[in-house]
């Protein structure tokens, strides 16, 4: 793998070169759009044949597939420098994507037979490793090789007049050579084990919007990754362009190609170690936020050894970011579905890198050259800067996009939790209690559908094996019923509003201590149908007490307790009231301006903190609104069922009857 990746990356630096050296005589546009041309037929093949070669792969004997497509790659990439066409060099491109086809999916399927299963996870590290730790190798062994072209193009007479990128190109076609060696002396490779398939893309993508659509945290890293990837991909796509109009030639490429990957390497391993106390899910917003502004600035400045040194911060950047999304997806996705999520972001990564490179290059190219005269000085704008300057921005949104959708620490200002961390501390937060069980909330005004759907998910969690406790407020304990009867008896008028207050929290303070907390401690997943914010909404804003004393009072009365999900069931008062049947009682005989004022601030409670909130419009079907719930619950379980599993697990259909 090692060899064949170094092999790839010269292959990818070698042509991307050779088909700017071919058109250098050409228009500035013709030689953005023949490099363009590389990375579109890189791209091409596997989007459209994946599937195909997949299946291939398991069919027939997967040493004989590698070796022989390994002999195909050194026949057709050995051809390129003697053809020296930039027609052959595109067809090549292709041949040797749809031969690679043919051999990644053989090695994938090869790995588990040679790895015990313990094993498995590390040996995927390794391949990342390998497969991206090779990329610098192969970008110095570049910028060496066009040296040595350099100096063999005056000195040996074979060599002069042909271009310097030949010598990579034959050294990439022998990589390929001593890979199908090495597989071939491979004892270990059984000759044909199991079906191994890979999911057509159109599945791969089905499945994986499925999932990652209804996971908010799934669906924040890939929005983030991809993102990171376009910038990334524009970086990639004018990088030879740009370097050449700051005067550097192929060994400058190499140089800043490489800078990208010694960067990349480098946070990976050092950034999550320099900035440990800081939440995993702010440092990956950040790590994105701040390589946008990095790319903005390499678009800006024309000065070579700072565009490398900014290339490595931008790839450092990239690599803190990349490393942060795959270590939370492998922790948050569980086991089944990993798979799956780690696929869709390679195929969805793929296509977006296709768009990225198919768009940069004809954009810088219909951008052209421009200059703009500042004075004595004439500051250059070309349409590489162009394209830079725009995936920084895209990389930018993406990253601040990902730091407000993810947000784990809503309240503590990033600045302070980023010196904290530079000082190696956490920066203290008021966070749901650590206990062992989950306690969810549900709230809303009057008939909005809070008992319906407490009840229906306690069902549904029960089906999946969890002790769960159902309770309500007010009257969930022996003194609790009393204080109910006094609160909701429509003769008793005339209760102060301070007093009804107090009631309420005495009921709340006797249903903590003898219901909720020792549910919790005993790890029950705890129910609650109406808590603090029913007080807050009814007595704050109902009956205008300061909101100040009611927080305070509702603190000391549960000793600080808070749900770490409330279900907001969001119904208009006018429909929730008409829903009731029966006499109304105390509350809800109040007028229509009291539920509104209620509405209002139970919406305004959730806008405010909305990672502890799930906001559901209550007018919508009693089914749909159960699954919406369903979906935000599943990602705070320490062991969901998936939910294209749930039908053939939830085995108690006499309790949901
Ligand atoms: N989504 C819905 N669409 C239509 N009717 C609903 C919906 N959800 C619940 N209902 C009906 O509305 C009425 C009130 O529902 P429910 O008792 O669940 O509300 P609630 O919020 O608990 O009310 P309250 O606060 O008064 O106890 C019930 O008759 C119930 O069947
Ligand atoms: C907890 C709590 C409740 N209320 C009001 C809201 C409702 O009108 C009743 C409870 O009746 P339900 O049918 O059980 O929902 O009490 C309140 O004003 N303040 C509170 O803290």
């Amino acid at each position: 793998m090692s060899v064949c990746s170094l092999g790839d990356w010269l292959n990818l630096l070698a042509l991307t070169a050779l088909a700017g050296n071919l058109t250098q005589h050409d228009d500035y546009r013709v030689q953005s759009l023949a490099i363009g041309g590389v990375f579109i037929a890189k791209m091409l093949p596997a989007i459209l044949l994946g599937p195909l070669a997949g299946v291939f792969a398991d069919r027939f004997d997967r040493r004989l597939t590698m070796v022989t497509a390994d002999v195909a790659r050194f026949a057709v990439v050995l051809s390129i420098p003697f053809v020296q066409s930039y027609q052959w060099i595109i067809i090549a491109t292709v041949l040797v994507e749809c031969i690679n086809l043919f051999w990644v999916p053989a090695k994938d399927a090869t790995v588990p037979n040679l790895v015990p299963k313990e094993q498995l996870e590390s040996a995927n590290q390794l391949n990342l490793l390998v497969t991206y730790g090779t990329a610098p190798v192969a970008a110095l062994l570049f910028a060496a090789l066009s040296v040595v072209g350099d100096v063999a193009t005056n000195v040996v007479p074979f060599m002069s007049g042909r271009d310097t990128t030949g010598i990579a190109l034959t050294v990439n076609a022998c990589a390929y050579l001593v890979s199908a060696f090495l597989i071939f002396t491979l004892r270990g490779i059984p000759r044909r084990d199991g079906a191994i398939s890979t999911p057509s893309v159109l599945k791969q993508v089905v499945e994986g919007w499925r999932f990652v659509g209804g996971n908010r945290l799934v669906r924040g890293l890939i929005i983030g990754m991809l993102g990171a990837f376009a910038a990334g991909g524009a970086v990639v796509g004018v990088a030879k362009i740009y370097v050449e109009a700051l005067g550097g030639g192929d060994a400058a490429y190499g140089v800043v190609f490489g800078a990208v990957f010694v960067g990349m390497a480098l946070g990976m391993f050092f950034g999550p170690r320099l900035l440990r106390e800081l939440s995993r899910r702010r440092l990956f917003g950040l790590a994105i936020t701040v390589a946008g502004l990095v790319l903005v600035a390499i678009a800006l400045v024309h000065n070579l050894v700072i565009v490398v040194m900014l290339t490595v911060v931008l790839g450092a950047c990239a690599g803190i970011s990349w490393i942060i999304g795959y270590t939370l997806i492998g922790l948050e996705v569980e086991d089944g579905l990993r798979g799956r999520t780690f696929s869709f972001l390679q195929s969805t990564a793929r296509v977006t890198l296709l768009l990225v490179v198919a768009v940069a290059n004809p954009l810088a190219a219909i951008y052209g050259v421009r200059r703009l005269d500042l004075g004595e000085v004439t500051y250059r704008f070309d349409g590489s800067n162009l394209v830079l300057l725009i995936g920084g921005a895209l990389a930018i949104t993406v990253g601040i996009l990902a730091l407000r959708h993810m947000d784990d620490r809503k309240g503590v200002s990033l600045s302070a939790d980023l010196i904290a961390a530079v000082r190696g501390e956490r920066f203290p937060t008021e966070s749901p209690e650590h206990v062992p069980g989950l306690f969810l909330a549900f709230e809303g005004g009057e008939g909005s559908g809070k008992t319906t759907q407490s009840r229906l998910i306690a069902i549904w969690l029960r089906d999946q094996g969890f002790d769960v406790v159902q309770t309500r407020e007010p009257g969930s304990t022996k003194v609790g019923m009393r204080l109910r009867a006094i609160l909701l008896d429509a003769a008793e008028r005339g209760l102060s509003a301070r007093a009804e207050a107090l009631l309420y929290a005495a009921d709340r303070a006797e249903h903590v201590e003898k219901v909720i907390r020792p549910a919790l401690y005993r790890g029950s997943l705890v129910i609650t149908d109406r808590y603090v914010d029913s007080s807050l909404a009814y007595q704050g804003a109902g009956r205008a007490l300061a909101p100040e004393d009611v927080s305070k009072i509702n603190a000391w009365a549960t000793g600080g307790l808070v749900p770490h999900l409330t279900v907001l069931i969001d119904t208009p008062p006018q429909v929730g009231l008409r829903r009731l049947g029966g006499a109304a009682d105390r509350i809800e005989s109040e007028p229509l301006e009291f539920h509104e004022r209620v509405r209002k601030e139970f919406r305004a409670l959730a806008a405010a903190a909305p990672e502890r909130y799930l906001v559901v419009d209550g007018t919508l079907a009693t089914e749909v609104i159960t699954r919406q719930i369903q979906d935000r619950i599943r990602e705070l379980l320490p062991d969901p069922v998936p939910r294209e599993s749930e039908d053939s697990t939830g085995t108690m259909p006499a309790i949901r009857d």
